[in-house]
């Protein structure tokens, strides 16, 4: 219809993607916000408050709301929402935009009207939540509306959901409080424990994105950190390798192969021959650890792909269903006179 705007926004625990049908993605932030614990006031969001994540002074606090796929502090999701939208939006838009909200899995009923009311608050004619492998599973272009199964993937910053589709909805899933933050929590803990060393979270995002692999011998580099010396209290340098993170990531790798392993025992046996024809998609930012993709391949023995941009998927994914709400109608939850409809 002409006039309108139809927005799809990825609340994700790491980071909120807005896109705007016929734009395409027109934010990428960082789940951040920076808050005065004095006044309550929130300071900064998204990447501005990211900067300040631990390297704040005593009265401000740079936090990620939704921490592990919880929505921790719902206040401060609904602030953080509709600052967004306000952003990409304008606060008086003429015509009100329908939204479409994915969450992180496993949100309470409570979150998700939270969720809703305050997309509705920023000014929504209709909001819409999906879930978050649905919406991963169209951005990655899955044939998700036939008669076939297809299996996602999904790694977040948080949770880690795994589901197999068919005829445009949800058969079998699981979703795992595990993502991309322990990933970096296992390094933390591996960089203290061997060299007594204490490095921040964004170091260790560092050494998971240039060195770490999650498959043996899958890559061989190293990087200098910096951290403090537990021992000394004084700032130390040193050298990690690829070889050791493997190790480090054993734990919450091995959670995820059997996460994929045991949603496999579960499908039914049609839709489990279409996976093996079509392969295991993987999405989110989580997915793009080296080497995970032949991880799960060697496990299962069904190839397995990463989306074209893991990061995005489920961004694009709102803007499809917003596209197909005819078809997903079912499969949506949304507020009828104040009430969920799942
Ligand atoms: N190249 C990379 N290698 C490994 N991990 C990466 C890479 N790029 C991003 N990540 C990780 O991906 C995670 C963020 O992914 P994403 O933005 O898909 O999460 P999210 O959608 O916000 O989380 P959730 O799905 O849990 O709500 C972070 O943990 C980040 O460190």
């Amino acid at each position: 219809m002409f006039g309108t705007m139809d927005i799809g926004v990825d609340l994700g625990t790491a980071n909120v993607l807005v896109y705007i049908k016929g734009k395409g993605i027109v934010l990428r932030e960082p789940s951040v916000v920076a808050i005065d614990r004095d006044s309550n006031r929130i300071l900064a969001i998204g990447e501005e408050a990211r900067r300040m994540l631990g390297r704040t002074p005593g009265n401000i606090i740079a936090t990620r709301p939704m921490r592990e796929g919880v929505i921790a502090d719902y206040d401060t999701t609904e602030s953080m929402l509709r600052h967004f939208i306000q952003k990409v939006a304008g606060k008086n838009f003429f015509f009100k935009p329908r939204i479409m909200v994915c969450i992180p899995s496993g949100v309470t009923t409570v979150e998700k009207r939270a969720v809703l009311e305050a997309a509705m608050q920023a000014g929504a004619s209709k909001t819409y939540l999906i879930e978050e492998p649905l919406a991963a599973a169209l951005g990655a272009g899955l044939e998700i509306a036939e008669p076939c199964g297809a299996m996602v993937v999904d790694i977040g910053g948080g949770t880690t959901d795994v589901a197999v589709l068919s005829l445009g909805g949800i058969v079998v899933s699981e979703s795992l409080r595990i993502g991309g933050d322990k990933f970096d929590e296992a390094l933390i803990r591996h960089v203290k424990k061997e060299y007594n060393i204490l490095i921040g979270e964004r170091t260790a995002e560092e050494i998971k994105v240039a060195i770490a692999t999650a498959y043996p011998n899958g890559r061989n580099e190293t990087l200098e950190i910096r951290g403090r010396d537990l021992v000394s209290g004084l700032p130390k340098t040193l050298r990690v390798n690829s070889a050791e993170t493997r190790d480090a990531l054993a734990e919450p790798v091995a959670l995820i192969v059997e996460c994929v392993k045991s949603v496999l025992e579960k499908t039914p046996p049609e839709l489990a021959a279409d996976i093996v024809d079509r392969g295991i998609v993987m999405t989110g930012g989580g997915s793009l650890i080296h080497g995970l993709d032949k991880l799960i391949n060697q496990e299962t023995g069904i190839p397995t792909y990463l989306a074209e941009d893991p990061l995005s998927c489920v961004a694009l994914g709102t803007g499809k269903a917003l596209d197909s709400l005819e078809s997903l109608q079912d499969t949506l939850t949304t507020l009828k006179k104040g009430n969920l409809t799942e």
